[in-house]
């Protein structure tokens, strides 16, 4: 497959490129990817699937050395550079009190950055920045065409509604980042939250009222899926224009 420079296709000034779903998913872009939080569980699964993808891993963030130059991070994944000499795109599964300065920083070196962090922060902190931003509490991109159903089904029909979710045990945020932008949307008149196992990742939806009932449920099965889509998104991001994007942006360009 022909190799494409992300250079060759980034926006300019008034072009704005559209890119097919399909080929997001195939095309081999030179993006040069900076994880922050890489030592973490998503950090780790983006890691095996930038591998996968064939992206090339340029830079890490992790914890206690922003600065990874020369560290090998896994077997096949040694670490040449820092962050501002050169990475075309940060992603950040850390925290939310990393992200907001880790936006700083990202506007600084004008990188555009996926923000993949839920909890004790929100969409607007982000609002005043010059750079590509997509806001994504779940980077599903089915998750995200069922939200945007939900959403419709909601206010199309008078229906009780609750919502829920189940995950991890280790998951720190209870309810889940997808679930609080969910009820901010819907006004759920329920919402419940479980922690259970290693590794559930789980979002409910049920509307009732005396003439139907409405179920709709998105269980993944493996935190591959959230770095695989995360990573097509990125290949979708570093091509806009400096905005805070949210998922429906995507979501609505490519389908
Ligand atoms: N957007 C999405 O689709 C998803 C979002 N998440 C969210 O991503 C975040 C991370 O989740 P997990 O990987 O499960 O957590 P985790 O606790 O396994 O990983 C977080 C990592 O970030 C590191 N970290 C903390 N502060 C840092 C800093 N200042 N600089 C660099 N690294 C730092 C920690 O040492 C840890 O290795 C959570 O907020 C979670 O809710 C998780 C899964 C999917
Ligand atoms: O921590 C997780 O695991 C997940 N976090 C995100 C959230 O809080 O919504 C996305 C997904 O639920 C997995």
């Amino acid at each position: 497959m022909q190799k494409i420079l992300y250079h060759e296709l980034k926006y300019q000034q008034s072009t704005q490129y559209t890119t097919p779903f399909y080929l997001l998913n195939v095309i081999n872009l030179d993006m040069k990817l900076c994880i922050i939080g890489a030592n973490g569980r998503m950090g780790q699964a983006i890691i095996e699937s930038a591998q996968q993808q064939n992206i090339n891993i340029h830079s890490v963030v992790v914890k206690e050395c922003t600065d990874y130059v020369g560290h090998k991070l896994s077997k096949e994944v040694k670490i040449l550079h820092k962050v501002e000499d050169g990475a075309d795109i940060i992603i950040d599964f850390s925290n939310s009190q990393a992200s907001k300065s880790n936006v700083e920083y990202a506007n600084k070196y004008q990188i555009p950055i996926l923000i993949g962090t839920t909890e004790g922060h929100k969409k607007s902190d982000y609002n005043k920045f010059n750079i590509p931003i997509m806001w994504a509490p779940n980077t599903s991109i089915t998750w995200n065409i069922m939200e945007n159903a939900i959403e419709k089904i909601s206010l199309a029909s008078k229906l009780a509604i609750q919502i829920g979710e189940v995950h991890h045990k280790n998951k720190k945020d209870d309810p889940s980042g997808t679930t609080k932008q969910l009820d901010d949307k819907i006004n759920a008149d329920k919402v419940w939250s479980l922690r259970v196992g290693k590794n559930m990742s789980m979002h409910q939806f049920m509307g009732i009222n005396d003439l139907e009932i409405a179920r709709l449920e998105h269980q993944v099965l493996d935190r591959q899926l959230y770095a695989h889509d995360a990573l097509v998104i990125c290949k979708w991001l570093i091509m806009q224009k400096n905005q805070l994007f949210i998922m429906q942006d995507f979501i609505n360009e490519i389908i």
